[in-house]
Formats: structure tokens, C-alpha cells, sequence
């Protein structure tokens, strides 16, 4: 799938989740329970260990699926964005940005969602080329930053991630935000399977609910 279906449906679907598990095993589980759900972005993070098994297994499984898009998260170098890449991620996400993860993402024309903090770091995401812009962390950023991005930034892309839950999913979409990224809240607290789904579609509906 070319970046720029990704991207659409990245945005499509509007929640990417966060994936950290024990081992691959254990994130491969909750990614499918996401899935289930209709959360079918699915960022596997690499401080899961051997993620990149993870990542593989899914790429793999899903690579024919235009509905399911696998990414890797937690990519803090071009070294490990590179094995991400090499293991099948459609997408890569960053909690910082680094220049260099953006142009070796770029070199390999695979989407990429820098991690920034401040206004500086969203001009400078955009102007190095990234695809979605991830603010990072979204609670402490806060919702009244985006409204002032925008203002001098309408077209950024932006994707909060940090503190996004069920309640306040479709508030962040509503002021603008392409897509919301959900760690804790959707696969944490020692979730079963059964309650990752159920999360997963209350954030899909969440969403649907502001954007209709
Ligand atoms: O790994 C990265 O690249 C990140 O920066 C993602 C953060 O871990 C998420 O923001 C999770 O946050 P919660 O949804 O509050 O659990």
C-alpha cells in the first residue's frame, strides 16, 4: 500500500493504538483484539521486546488487508526505524522528533509521525516532511494548544497521543485533530482480550459520534 493510503487511513479510522507488550506474543494478542474492535492502526511499540517479531507477524498476516495498517512506535533512531521498515511497518511514530528518522522514512517512502512538543517542533516535522504530526504528551500539551497551532499552523496534521481516553477521544477530533493515539487506555489496566475490544469500539464510536 502506497504512504498515501496509509495516511488516508490512518486518518479514516482516527485511532492509532499503542501497543506495548511483555513480548511479541502478548503484543501480537492485544493488536488483534484492537483490531477486532474496528481499531485497525496499530503501532507496535519497541520497548515491547523483540518487537519487531511482532511487527513482522502482523505485517505479514495483514499485508493483503487494505482495512488493517501495521506501524511501529517508540522509534527513537533511524537504526531502529530502518528495522521497522525492513520487517513490513507501514507507518513509523516517534515520541521525539529526530530529523534523521524522518529522511531515512522518507528515503523509503514509508509514513511517518514525528513526536513534538512545542510549535518549533511542528514547523520543523512539516518541513522535514512528515506525514501526521504526533503531539506529544497530549494531556500535557493540552487541548488549547491545539486551537493555537492551528491558528498560525491550519494546515498541520496533528495527532495526539498521551492521556487520550474514551471520554475525551472525540473532543480532540472535534477541535481538528486528524486522529487520536491510545495506549493505556485502550490495552492497559491488565485488560483481557474480550475488554480491549469493547474499548476498541467505544473509541471508534467516539470518533464516528463528532465526525458524522
Ligand atoms: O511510544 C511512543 O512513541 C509514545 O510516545 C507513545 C506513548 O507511550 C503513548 O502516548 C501512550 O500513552 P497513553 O495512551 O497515555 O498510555
Amino acid at each position: 500500500m502506497d504512504k498515501i493510503e496509509v495516511v488516508h487511513k490512518i486518518k479514516e479510522i482516527g485511532v492509532v493504538a499503542v501497543i506495548r507488550g511483555n513480548n511479541p506474543e502478548d503484543a501480537v494478542a492485544m493488536s488483534e483484539a484492537c483490531i477486532k474492535g474496528g481499531v485497525t492502526a496499530i503501532e507496535l511499540a519497541f520497548t515491547t521486546p523483540r518487537a519487531h517479531e511482532a511487527i513482522r507477524e502482523l505485517a505479514n498476516k495483514y499485508a493483503d488487508n487494505p482495512d488493517v495498517v501495521i506501524g511501529a512506535g517508540t522509534v527513537l533512531d533511524a537504526v531502529t526505524a530502518r528495522i521497522a521498515i525492513l520487517e513490513g511497518a507501514q507507518f513509523v511514530v516517534s515520541p521525539a522528533l529526530d530529523v534523521e528518522t524522518i529522511k531515512l522514512c522518507n528515503r523509503y517512502r514509508v509514513a511517518v509521525m514525528p513526536g513534538t512538543t512545542t510549535l518549533k517542533d511542528v514547523v520543523t516535522a512539516l518541513e522535514c516532511g512528515a506525514d501526521v504530526v504526533k503531539i506529544f504528551p497530549g494531556e500535557v500539551v493540552g487541548m488549547k494548544a491545539i486551537k493555537a497551532i492551528h491558528g498560525p499552523l491550519p494546515q498541520a496534521p496533528l495527532m495526539p497521543t498521551g492521556g487520550v481516553n474514551v471520554d475525551n477521544a472525540g473532543e480532540w477530533i472535534q477541535l481538528g485533530c486528524v486522529a487520536v493515539g491510545a495506549g493505556g487506555a485502550l490495552t492497559g489496566g491488565g485488560k483481557t482480550a474480550a475488554e480491549i475490544t469493547e474499548t476498541a469500539k467505544k473509541f471508534i464510536a467516539a470518533v464516528k459520534a463528532v465526525r458524522a
